[in-house]
């Protein structure tokens, strides 16, 4: 059946079969190779300032754990750094894999980490998000890496906590008074570069801050980032894991870095 997945049948080998963006020239997530970025002076820093107010639901998609936010107005917004203007927050997700060896989507010199964490924002001058993924400079998103470690970052607890309740596909919980800003790590270093949605129908909208610095996450919860189903409550059990898109080719773009 057509709907796109990450499985030997619909996963993203097949994903251009429905939707021919997949074989574009600016695709996403890539390998970075720390000795081809160029440092740029001129980047500046960016700077989020959320609404813990914005927070809605969390909710698990069958492909995805998502919290969503309210994007109705400039609430929760991004701005600096590649971008001009300020861009709305409207959702953040994560990717990850059967194991802790892998499992983010972008790797850095060879390197995967466990998970990867996207946080989604879009450029309000577009109108809307439809508007907004139909243009280059359309939506921002910042990637943060999440690494197995001794001292994991307490900040991701909330997002663990949550997950009890939404076990399998189409469940949602509220999930309110969240400020993701905690889960940012100490420093602001970034990568960026010009890319798509790591998911069908990969429109090539987004310029991608990619934060140098990983987060740390137990290996216990990692596991429970594992316990999530995609199958339905009535379905038959298959795990939520390596819902990850392998690196596309780079096609000759520049990958930027605000750090020397
Ligand atoms: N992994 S990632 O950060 O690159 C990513 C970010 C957002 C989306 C998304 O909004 N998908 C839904 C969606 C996409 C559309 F293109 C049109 C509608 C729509 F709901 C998908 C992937
Ligand atoms: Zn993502």
């Amino acid at each position: 059946q057509s709907v796109w997945g990450y499985d030997s049948d619909n996963g993203p080998e097949r994903w251009h079969e429905n939707y021919p963006l997949a074989k574009g020239d600016k695709q996403s997530p890539i390998e970075i190779n720390s000795k081809e970025v160029q440092h740029d002076s001129s980047l500046s820093s960016w700077h989020a300032s959320y609404d813990p107010g914005a927070a809605k639901t969390i909710l698990n998609n069958g492909r995805t754990c998502r919290v969503v936010f309210d994007d109705t107005f400039d609430r929760s917004v991004l701005r600096g750094g590649p971008l001009s203007g300020a861009y709305r927050l409207r959702q953040l997700h994560l990717h990850w894999g059967s194991s802790d060896q892998h499992g983010s989507e972008h790797a850095i010199d060879g390197v995967k980490y466990a998970a990867e964490l996207h946080m989604v924002h879009w450029n309000p001058k577009h109108g809307n998000f439809a508007g907004a993924l139909k243009q280059p400079d359309g939506v921002a998103v910042v990637g943060i890496f999440l690494k197995v470690g001794n001292t994991p970052k307490p900040e991701m607890k909330r997002i663990l906590e949550e997950i009890e309740n939404i076990k399998t596909k189409g469940k949602e919980a509220p999930f309110q008074h969240f400020d993701p800003s905690i889960l940012f790590p100490k420093s602001r270093d970034y990568w960026t570069y010009h890319g798509s949605f790591t998911t069908p129908p990969c429109e090539e909208c987004i310029t991608w801050i990619l934060l140098r610095e990983p987060i740390e996450v137990s290996s216990d919860q990692m596991a429970k980032l594992r316990s999530l189903s995609k199958n339905a409550e009535n379905e038959p059990m298959s795990p939520l894991v390596d819902n990850w898109r392998p690196p596309q080719p780079l096609k000759g773009r520049i990958v930027r870095a605000s750090f020397k």
